[in-house]
């Protein structure tokens, strides 16, 4: 309107207004143009300059990739004053096992001392997980041992990787809610880890045969109130609590990694990541977590710490009351980005009770520094124990499938336990 009206004033033979029409025209659309074009430029540079970034942290597979140390992971947990150790000089498997032999002469189990029948009861991530015997004092009483056993390794580094976990367990030390080492043997091959036998198998497993009408079996009832829930998952919180007096995180906290003996006794296992941090400080682009457990910081890919332990504790109390259901249902495994950006949580299952719900929910909250710290949430499952319900059993009539369990979680079939299956 502002233009028409400068034209009526002007007469025909007025030049000077048709120049500011066009001084309109060539200066402020080309100034709005070029503004455009700088921003579309800033806005390509910085997409391209991301990119690098995320490039040079070189993504791991399924969206898990290395990540700098946890917050406060000190020089000794790094792998320095821990010991974790990796004679690189050695280039031979014989040289490299004659020398780490002296530094775990402590550790050593004489090979005669475990029985040659071995039931194979996982193939783990290190190598083959079996059950066996170990005959240490009275013949007639030999106790039932685990081995983690690596048989043919490809490489010097895969020896090394094995001995490193071995002086991890040995560098954590003892804790009631860990699983224990009780020695090794490492002076040829194969090696073994040889560990406590946590017998009744995982909570994954149990939380399913919960489902079924099997009562009792090995002494342990299958059984489920909201009570056993708070003792199992305080357990969980005091095993990681010690892992973070050590500058450590777990950076796997589910049911298949909690082992469970006949009076609920929880241990912790699945330790891999916690070693790889330990050693590496960083977790390793290959190793691969699954998503649905992991809190948004390790979905994008930022330094990972106990928080995040904290997160899927959460997930761990969805799974029990739940009996093992897998989490997120309706989520594809590919999508819980996304889900989770949209600032959207699993509902309350309709057998949670609010108090229980807010416990998830207080360790789903997307701020790390939000989320409890774990002495607050154990303190909180402790005063939760006392007025939670110690007869209503939990129940759930169908049956789990795992090939349908493991695609809408998002693990392999693979890394199951057995034991459900054979029941
Ligand atoms: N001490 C044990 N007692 C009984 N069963 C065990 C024991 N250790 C492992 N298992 C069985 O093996 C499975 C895998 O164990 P774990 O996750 O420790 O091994 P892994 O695959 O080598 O993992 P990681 O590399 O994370 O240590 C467990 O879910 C459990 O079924």
């Amino acid at each position: 309107r502002g233009m028409a009206r400068i034209l009526l004033e002007c007469s025909l033979s007025d030049k000077l207004c048709v120049v500011r029409e066009q001084q309109y025209e060539i200066i402020i659309i080309p100034t709005i143009l070029v503004g455009i074009f700088l921003i579309l430029l800033a806005v390509i540079l910085w997409l391209f300059i991301r990119g690098q970034r995320a490039q040079q942290q070189s993504p791991g597979i399924r969206g898990i990739g290395p990540v700098p140390p946890s917050r406060g992971l000190s020089w000794e947990a790094a792998g320095h004053g821990g010991s974790v150790f990796v004679p690189l000089k050695e280039t031979s498997v014989e040289s490299l096992l004659r020398t780490t032999t002296h530094a775990l002469a402590k550790l050593q189990v004489p090979r005669e001392q475990l029985s040659e029948v071995l039931e194979q009861i996982h193939n783990g991530s290190c190598g083959t997980i079996y059950r066996t015997k170990m005959y240490t004092g009275d013949p007639a009483k030999p106790k039932s041992v685990v081995l983690k056993a690596l048989e043919e390794p490809t490489g010097l580094q895969e020896v090394q990787d094995f001995l490193g976990r071995v002086q991890f367990y040995q560098y954590l030390g003892k804790h009631r809610n860990l699983v224990q080492l009780e020695g090794c043997c490492t002076e040829k091959l194969p090696l073994y880890m040889v560990l406590e036998d946590v017998a009744q198998g995982d909570l994954l497993s149990f939380l399913w045969t919960c489902r079924r009408d099997v009562m009792t079996m090995d002494g342990l009832l299958y059984d489920l109130t909201e009570k056993q829930v708070y003792h199992i998952g305080r357990q969980v919180l005091m095993a990681l609590e010690f892992l973070q007096d050590k500058h450590l995180f777990h950076g796997d906290v589910a049911a298949r990694n909690i082992l469970i003996q006949s009076d609920l006794t929880a241990k912790l296992c699945g330790l891999g990541l916690a070693y790889e941090v330990h050693a590496r400080g960083a977790i390793p682009a290959t190793h691969s977590v699954p998503l649905k457990w992991l809190a948004p910081e390790r979905l994008l890919l930022r330094p990972a710490g106990i928080r995040g332990d904290v997160w899927s504790f959460g997930i761990l109390l969805y799974e029990m009351v739940t009996l093992g259901a897998p989490p997120y249902p309706e989520v594809p495994p590919t999508s819980i980005l996304q889900y989770l950006q949209r600032r959207k949580i699993m509902k309350r299952p309709s057998s949670c009770t609010h108090t229980m719900y807010g416990l998830m929910k207080s360790c789903w909250r997307w701020n790390e520094e939000s989320r409890p710290s774990l002495r607050e949430l154990r303190s909180r499952v402790e005063i939760a124990t006392r007025i939670a319900d110690d007869k209503a059993v939990f129940q759930v009539p169908e049956l789990v499938v795992p090939e349908l369990y493991a695609a809408v979680a998002g693990i392999s079939v693979d890394s199951l336990s057995y034991s459900y299956s054979i029941l």
